[in-house]
């Protein structure tokens, strides 16, 4: 297995940077040595060298300032200036140090750039997710990097930007929090779960009726709860720490799914398509469980909502 940790530490260190307003700090040790375990590379003095210039437009900095609100494919969709900031943040920092990688990122895409996942090692960024979040001031907003290689998903960080806690999970090497190992719920009937779901960007009379078809259906399956709390990224995190048992959406992104995935898997998670087919990163459709029984309780009483595809122009 090729050793792409390097790779992870620097993630690391741009998702703390660009979440948070004071300088960049290390990983815990246990997090450290599971991030560069079989590695010499001397991370933080290089990782802080790179990023040792006071340009950074940060999350939690801006999240009580004035922003410049717009939408992009519905009124729902919004976006502000410190979704682009952060993004072209973090990947003009991951490309001058990765020239060779490829990038996907959300508002790269809503600018027209390709969703290609190649061989090439590709870097998957949501600068900020739970935008609408961001925009209210309400307190569930994240900056996700996820890296893959031959179309293979390697590692997954994921920044809480306001409690200041880290996610990751790096493939064969386990899924973190803060240093601390994460586990799954272990639980398999639907009516001792907690199910996370999101509405989407699409609030036509049709979607709604299918959403709230679907939310009516977990709900009676019986389970105990369903929660959307407006970030998926964030909602994964909680399957991954075992906080909730299952995970559904139709209408996210491949930049939505792909470090959570990782960190899914590695806390001893499935994630797959809404059919139960594996994971298409690009279909805009996702189950995620600790559980495969939690998992397939869910898909059954899924109807579709069709929202293309990442790749659609391809
Ligand atoms: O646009 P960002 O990056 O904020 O991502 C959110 C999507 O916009 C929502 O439609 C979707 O329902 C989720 O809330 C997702 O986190
Ligand atoms: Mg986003
Ligand atoms: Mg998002």
């Amino acid at each position: 297995m090729e050793d792409w940790s390097e790779c992870l530490d620097v993630a690391v260190q741009v998702a703390r940077r660009a979440g948070q307003p004071s300088s960049v700090r290390s990983c815990s040790g246990s997090q450290s040595a599971a991030l560069v375990s079989g590695s010499s590379w001397v991370f933080h003095f290089e990782v802080s060298h790179i990023f040792n210039v006071g340009r950074f437009q940060v999350v939690s900095c801006a999240v009580n300032q004035e922003k410049q609100v717009s939408s992009k494919s519905t009124p729902t969709d919004l976006v502000t200036e410190t979704d682009h900031q952060v993004e072209e943040l973090i990947i003009s920092t991951l490309r001058q140090k990765y020239p060779t990688h490829r990038f996907i990122g959300e508002e790269s895409a809503a600018a027209g750039g390709r969703c290609e996942l190649s061989d090439a090692p590709t870097w998957i960024i949501d600068p900020i997710d739970g935008t609408c979040n961001f925009v209210h001031s309400f307190p569930m907003v994240a900056v996700s990097i996820g890296f893959a290689v031959r179309r293979e998903l390697e590692f997954g960080v994921i920044y809480h930007c306001f409690e200041g806690t880290l996610f990751t999970g790096r493939r064969g090497h386990g899924a973190f929090c803060d240093g601390v190992r994460l586990h799954v719920s272990r639980e398999s009937e639907m009516s001792k779960a907690l199910i996370l779901t999101e509405i989407g960007a699409k609030r036509d009379p049709a979607t709604l009726d299918v959403f709230l078809g679907n939310m009516r259906r977990i709900l009676s399956a019986p389970t105990h709860g369903v929660r959307i709390v407006g970030s998926s990224t964030l909602a994964l995190c909680q399957v991954a720490s075992g906080a909730a048992e299952g995970y559904y959406q139709y209408g996210l992104h491949c930049w939505d799914i792909a470090a959570a995935a990782v960190i899914i898997r590695e806390a001893g998670g499935c994630v797959m398509d809404t059919t139960g087919a594996p994971l298409d990163l690009m279909s805009r459709r996702v189950v995620a469980a600790g559980t495969p029984e939690i998992a397939e309780s869910v898909l059954k009483l899924l109807q579709p909502i069709d929202y293309g595809r990442d790749d659609n122009d391809l």
